[in-house]
């Protein structure tokens, strides 16, 4: 069993994201560390990226952020590298695919797996191009994760057969950022992935409030939640920190 998957075996997984080197280097390690030490159970970690299709005004500003400061690919490894000193954290990255693809995917996962991450959500890659880049990740322990969303239909058997480490639920269509309401029909598609695999499921997307991690931790095994702490990123810039740790502490407590 993954790494990963083990983490969901006997409680409800909390995983924030924040985006690599927002605002800058320090705070980007600091920022990670108070996850950590707050009650995230993975932290999911983005890799700026110049055409993030799939990311709402919150995230994108944040990657402009970094990219003002200067973020590379080789920059967000060396972040990790400085988080690594301190915490081990089990961390995934989020990475569009056009980056592991330009940094070449052998090196980039020989260098993921001696920074112990765990594995890597990667938005544009669909099922079908799955195997140019999971075995290699296999090869290294780590998990490609899949994501199904409320149209992948009939494609879902095959995802979720494939899948390893957990399944990332996307909860509604569209892009990353706040909602204040779900299809009622989340929990029915989470049922219907279980009918084909045990892999853990966590759902992300719009969900900013404990109230809100708590209703999606009873369908699920897991809760995402990423813009609500961006945008304390955003707004608070270097002095994030007790805001990060309150809003984490919180959604901890809530999906308990
Ligand atoms: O920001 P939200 O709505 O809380 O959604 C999680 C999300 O930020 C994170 O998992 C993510 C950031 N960028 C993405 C792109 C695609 C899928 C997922 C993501």
């Amino acid at each position: 069993m993954s790494n990963l998957t083990k983490i969901f075996e006997n409680k409800k997984v909390f995983i924030p994201f924040v985006v690599a080197n927002d605002p800058d280097f320090d705070t980007t390690v600091e920022n990670i560390i108070t996850l950590a030490k707050n009650g995230a159970d993975i932290v999911e970690l983005g890799i700026p990226f110049s055409d993030p299709v799939a990311d709402g005004p919150v995230i994108q500003s944040a990657d402009l952020r970094a990219f003002k400061a200067g973020v590379t690919t080789e920059r967000v490894f060396e972040i990790i590298s400085e988080v690594r000193k301190h915490s081990d954290i089990p961390l995934v990255l989020l990475s569009y695919l056009n980056i592991p693809f330009k940094y070449g995917y052998e090196k980039f996962l020989k260098r993921c797996a001696d920074l112990n991450i765990s594995g890597i959500v990667i938005p544009d890659l669909p099922l079908e191009s799955r195997d140019e880049i999971a075995p290699i990740a296999n090869d290294y322990d780590i998990d490609i994760i899949p994501l199904i969303t409320p149209t992948s239909g009939h494609r879902i058997k095959e995802i979720a057969e494939a899948a390893s480490g957990f399944i990332y639920v996307v909860s509604s269509l569209g892009i990353t950022g706040q909602r204040d309401n779900f299809s009622e029909h989340l929990a029915d598609l989470i049922t219907n992935i279980r009918k084909y695999t045990d892999v853990p499921t966590a759902i992300g997307f719009g969900i900013h409030t404990p109230k809100q991690a708590t209703s999606m931790a009873k369908i699920a095994d897991g809760v995402i939640v990423g813009s609500a702490f961006v945008d304390i990123i955003g707004k608070q810039g270097r002095n994030s920190e007790t805001e990060l740790a309150n809003l984490a502490k919180e959604i901890a407590t809530a999906i308990k």
